[in-house]
């Protein structure tokens, strides 16, 4: 395949993210705190400041019935559905289309108050991958979001305050084929996600304010978004 400008990046962020993505909790090193959970989604983050921003790190579990790691990921990645299920988004805009499986977005967010409206510019690539534990289970599909430069959207110039992610959506089906060999159908399949993300608000906030956004809208972002693909998919055939 033909190598884009930004290869070498996505690949090197591509496996280092789903690697961290797949470490259990517990290996992720120490600091962890469960803040929220429901049901089969369990949210970790850790306390974590830089040059006094906080940009606590947030891991989030998944187990979701009825979708394929690949319907989550395509959703995810594919700008048309982005306002659909991204209630925080004042504003998308597709800067460059790199390749079929890697874009580069302008994103507004909505304000949140006191803090000053955020903007963010990030690559985003999407990927299958071989299953290595389980040779014969269904391939793993992720997408990576990072953020990157972009002449045309120098950071800080308008009234939006640039902000720094990186992002991985780490998608691992699961087929639990009935019994009696009958075709497999959306009760038969169930998608473990991995939503691993680093948000630098890139310039202050109060760090209360954040950490409060963050508690409210994480939880909020990803049961939306899983039930936002449960519904889109649930009358259409599986798409492994
Ligand atoms: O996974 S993605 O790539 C999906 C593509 O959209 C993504 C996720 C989250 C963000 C994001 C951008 C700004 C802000 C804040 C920071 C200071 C003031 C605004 C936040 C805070 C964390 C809260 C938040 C969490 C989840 C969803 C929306 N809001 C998050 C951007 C992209």
């Amino acid at each position: 395949a033909i190598q884009h400008r930004l290869w070498p990046e996505v690949d090197r962020l591509v496996k280092q993210q789903v690697a961290m993505a797949r470490m259990g909790i517990g290996e992720c090193g120490t600091g962890w705190q469960l803040f929220a959970e429901d049901g089969e989604m369990k949210m970790y983050r850790r306390e974590e400041e830089v040059d006094g921003m906080v940009v606590d790190p947030l891991k989030a579990v998944h187990v979701v019935k009825g979708i394929t790691g690949h319907e989550v990921c395509d959703y995810f990645f594919n700008p048309k559905y982005r306002y659909d299920w991204e209630t925080t988004l004042e504003h998308m805009t597709v800067l460059e289309t790199i390749s079929d499986d890697t874009l580069v977005f302008l994103q507004t967010h909505k304000r949140i108050w006191p803090a000053s409206q955020r903007d963010v510019v990030f690559w985003s690539h999407m990927r299958k991958l071989p299953n290595d534990q389980d040779r014969d289970g269904p391939d793993i599909w992720t997408v990576v979001n990072n953020s990157t430069e972009s002449p045309e959207h120098p950071a800080n110039v308008g009234k939006c305050v640039r902000i720094y992610l990186t992002v991985c959506l780490l998608c691992q089906t699961r087929v639990h084929p009935p019994k009696d060999g009958a075709p497999i159908t959306r009760n038969n399949v169930s998608c473990k996600i991995t939503y691993c993300s680093v948000v630098n608000p890139g310039g202050w906030a109060p760090a209360s304010v954040l950490r409060a956004v963050y508690k409210r809208e994480y939880p909020k972002f990803l049961k939306r978004f899983t039930s936002y693909v449960i519904n889109q998919t649930k009358n259409k055939p599986l798409m492994f």
